[in-house]
């Protein structure tokens, strides 16, 4: 953001502290609107203004108003107040389990985890610095004590445990997810929250990994939230002081069907079985046309995550392709467009595969093995072990900066 100021012309400045002007924004919005409008004199883009509707902030996503908050709202006194007589109750410690509750802890929050103890979750909240007795607990006591139940056990665990948690929910808590999928495809998973709690989302778009690091870096990852069953008519407060609590940059309103739709078609889509499908179909092609592992996977990978992707992430695809040759910018443009076309059937039976919950059975029957952990690890074996991923190593390890 800093270098990108440092080239703002006057003209972009002037627009900036007027756009501005108009709201009431935090610095760290302002900043952000400062960046976009910097570009704006370069790439033209539409701008981004912030308005204020009844103390909500209401921004314009490329011609759609969108409600969103931010931890600016939340600052940590705030945070305290409204928590103070409350018990995070985190159960389950995954990915997400990790970076939500070490931040929340991290925060200044009364957090517990609960988990089945002496498995491998118990061990990494062990290392993590939680306490038996005093903030690590067997699944049932860490319900027993928390006011705020964040079931962040795995989706196929959260529908296997529901007969025994089910009846600890009692009046007066807060049953929290990181996900639809439990109370959308309930026929399925045969989670029904209890009447007279109130059920509430904050989803992380990202890694629990990444919950974690970018807190400790003081950003943050973006996350949704919704509300499914609100009887004291706090639930999306709630959720939004939650939302901040565990980390979140800005959240964005959505509901539990939209979020699960969305969420189990973009991981099997771009961001995970769609990008490891086009990096294989691109790196074979290279090879089989008599090209080296090193040019093949440099050609596919490394030029993909270590220089053009992260120019997308900071600045949007026409920067990227800006700051690519002439020569590249005509045939990316030419052939984006087939792309586009040969990849949008898939898409849409992926979709359609996700909405009529073929996906989440799938994913039920299989995680819901006692062996899921061997099951999975196997296949992801056989990815490290393609070609292309074995040639990566080498060519990471000769990074300048490369550490092992
Ligand atoms: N991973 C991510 O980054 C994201 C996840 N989510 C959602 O967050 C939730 C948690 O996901 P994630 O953090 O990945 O966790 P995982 O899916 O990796 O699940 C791990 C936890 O489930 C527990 N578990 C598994 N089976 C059982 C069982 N039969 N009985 C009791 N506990 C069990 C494990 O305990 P043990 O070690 O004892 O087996 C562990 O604590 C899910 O709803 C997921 O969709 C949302 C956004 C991103
Ligand atoms: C990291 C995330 O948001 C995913 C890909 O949806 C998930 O881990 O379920
Ligand atoms: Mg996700
Ligand atoms: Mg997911």
């Amino acid at each position: 953001m800093a270098s990108l100021a440092a080239r703002t012309s006057s003209k972009a400045l002037k627009n900036v502290s007027r756009t501005v002007g108009r709201s009431t924004v935090s610095p760290l919005a302002a900043s952000r609107s400062y960046s976009l409008l910097a570009r704006s004199t370069v790439a033209a883009k539409p701008k981004t203004t912030f308005e204020n509707v009844r103390g909500v902030k209401t921004l314009d996503f490329a011609g759609s108003k969108e409600v969103v908050y931010e931890r600016a709202d939340w600052p940590l006194p705030k945070l305290h107040e409204y928590f103070k007589n409350d018990t995070l109750a985190l159960i389950g410690y995954g990915s997400q389990g990790h970076g939500q509750g070490l931040n929340a802890r991290d925060n200044g929050l009364n957090v517990i985890v609960g988990v089945r103890k002496d498995g491998a979750s118990w061990k990494e909240a062990l290392e993590d610095g939680w306490v038996p007795g005093k903030t690590l607990f067997p699944i049932e006591e860490a319900i027993d004590r928390g006011t705020i139940i964040m079931n962040l056990l795995s989706d196929a665990a959260q529908s296997s445990t529901w007969p025994q948690l089910a009846p600890l929910i009692t009046k007066g808590k807060t049953l929290y997810f990181s996900h639809g999928f439990s109370v959308v495809y309930k026929e399925d998973t045969h989670v029904v929250p209890p009447t007279d709690v109130d059920v509430i989302l904050v989803a992380p778009k990202g890694s629990g990994r990444t919950v974690r690091t970018l807190f400790k870096e003081g950003r943050g990852i973006n996350s949704s939230i919704a509300v499914f069953q609100d009887v004291t008519g706090k639930a999306k407060e709630k959720a939004i002081a939650l939302g901040i609590a565990v980390g979140s940059g800005y959240l964005y309103e959505t509901t539990f069907e939209k979020e699960v739709y969305s969420d189990l078609y973009g991981e099997r889509g771009v961001l995970m079985g769609g990008i490891q499908g086009m990096f294989l179909a691109q790196y074979k092609v290279l090879r089989a046309n008599g090209h080296s592992p090193s040019e093949a996977f440099n050609e596919t990978v490394e030029e993909a995550t270590q220089s053009l992707f992260p120019l997308i992430g900071q600045h949007g695809m026409d920067y990227m392709y800006a700051a690519c040759s002439t020569t590249a910018r005509r045939g990316a443009l030419d052939w984006a467009p087939i792309f586009e076309a040969a990849n949008r059937p898939v898409f849409e039976k992926l979709y359609e595969s996700v909405k009529n919950g073929t996906e989440t059975r799938k994913s039920l029957e299989f995680n819901g093995r006692s062996t899921y952990r061997e099951d999975l690890a196997r296949e992801l074996k056989e990815i490290d072990e393609q070609e292309i991923w074995r040639a990566g190593k080498t060519v990471r390890s000769l990074r300048p900066d490369y550490k092992q």
